[in-house]
């Protein structure tokens, strides 16, 4: 197993109070998998990335009865310890491949700090992501390159040293939508090539469904659907999965208004005792309000939602 995580909470603590970014998330991944993770805006998904590497600010608690990476207990890790996983188990490309690169380095002295190689095993990493003229991409400053350009080197760097686990939040939401195909190709490719899992965060159903085995749909730092991708897709358990399928623009046929969720996601300061989407659900029942839903197990997987099983339950109730 390379990512074991149970009950997995975060909270940040705020002038306010205590924010619950993740509320007792749990998953799996196994070696060479693609899993995605979608959700509305703030539902938690890049908390989740970024707790996997700890990457987090000082203002977070993380707290967790199993949180390990590679067999390794990721909280209870020296500095030292840290700085291995995080160089040789897993590796992270971000939406904005500027800000990941430093703009004061020439690429090759980056690539460099990496692994210490020779021009030519270097122009051949850069070929190797679709690069057609890596002499010149080596001696740019990140601002000569284009933001396809700069994404595809990120991509070569982060999988210079073969991780385990790549950690990719949403890498190419700041791409043209023509490149954005060609990208993610080129991830998923290379991460096949050297057996790495994909943790894959996106707002795209679409490219999630394509490329990801299994989804994990978030609603406020919970996973609230966890599935075979084509499972989900051809009947989706949770409610909030039903809305987020039915508000994908892909989904909307032309000349058709797009489906937007009624509502909004609860703020996340208050622990909450009933099922977080009741007061958006269309199909919310008075249990709702009055039990916090677990896993129920349904084909492909798992959903927390009382009524995901069976719609004749819901009526008895
Ligand atoms: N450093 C922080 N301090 C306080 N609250 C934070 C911090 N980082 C994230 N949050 C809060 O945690 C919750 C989850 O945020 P997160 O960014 O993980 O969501 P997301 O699903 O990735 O959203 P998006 O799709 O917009 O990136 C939000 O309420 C957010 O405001």
């Amino acid at each position: 197993m390379i990512v074991e995580i149970k009950d997995l909470s975060v909270r940040f603590s705020t002038g306010r109070a205590a924010l619950q970014a993740l509320d007792c998330v749990s998953f799996t991944i196994e070696p060479g998998a693609r899993i995605g993770f979608v959700g509305e805006s703030g539902s938690g998904k890049s908390t989740l990335a970024n707790t996997l590497g700890r990457l987090l600010p000082t203002s977070a608690t993380i707290e967790a009865t199993t949180f390990a990476i590679d067999g390794q207990a990721v909280p209870q890790l020296s500095s030292r310890e840290l700085r291995h996983l995080r160089r040789d188990a897993i590796a992270y490309i971000f939406q904005d491949p500027m800000a990941a690169l430093d703009p004061t380095m020439a690429i090759a002295g980056q690539m460099r700090l990496i692994l210490k190689e020779d021009d030519a095993s270097l122009s051949g990493r850069l070929e190797g992501v679709g690069i057609r003229n890596p002499q010149r991409v080596l001696s740019s400053y990140p601002h000569q390159l284009s933001g396809g350009m700069a994404q595809r080197v990120t991509i070569a760097m982060a999988l210079m040293r073969r991780p385990r686990l790549l950690i990719a939040d949403e890498p190419t939401a700041a791409l043209d939508a023509s490149l954005k195909r060609e990208v993610m190709d080129l991830l998923f490719a290379r991460c096949a090539e050297i057996g790495a899992a994909v943790l894959f965060v996106s707002h795209d159903l679409p490219l999630v469904r394509h490329y990801c085995d299994r989804i994990c749909v978030m609603y406020a730092g919970r996973i609230v659907e966890e599935r075979e991708t084509a499972a989900l897709f051809a009947n989706p358990a949770h409610p909030y999965s039903r809305a987020l399928l039915g508000a994908e623009p892909g989904a909307a046929k032309f000349g058709e208004r797009l489906v937007a969720i009624p509502g909004v996601p609860p703020a996340l300061y208050e622990p909450t005792n009933q099922c977080a989407f009741a007061p958006r659900c269309p199909d919310v029942h008075v249990t709702c309000s009055r039990h916090r839903p677990e896993d129920l197990t349904v084909d492909g997987g798992c959903a927390k939602c009382l009524f995901a099983n069976a719609s004749e339950l819901r009526e008895q109730a």
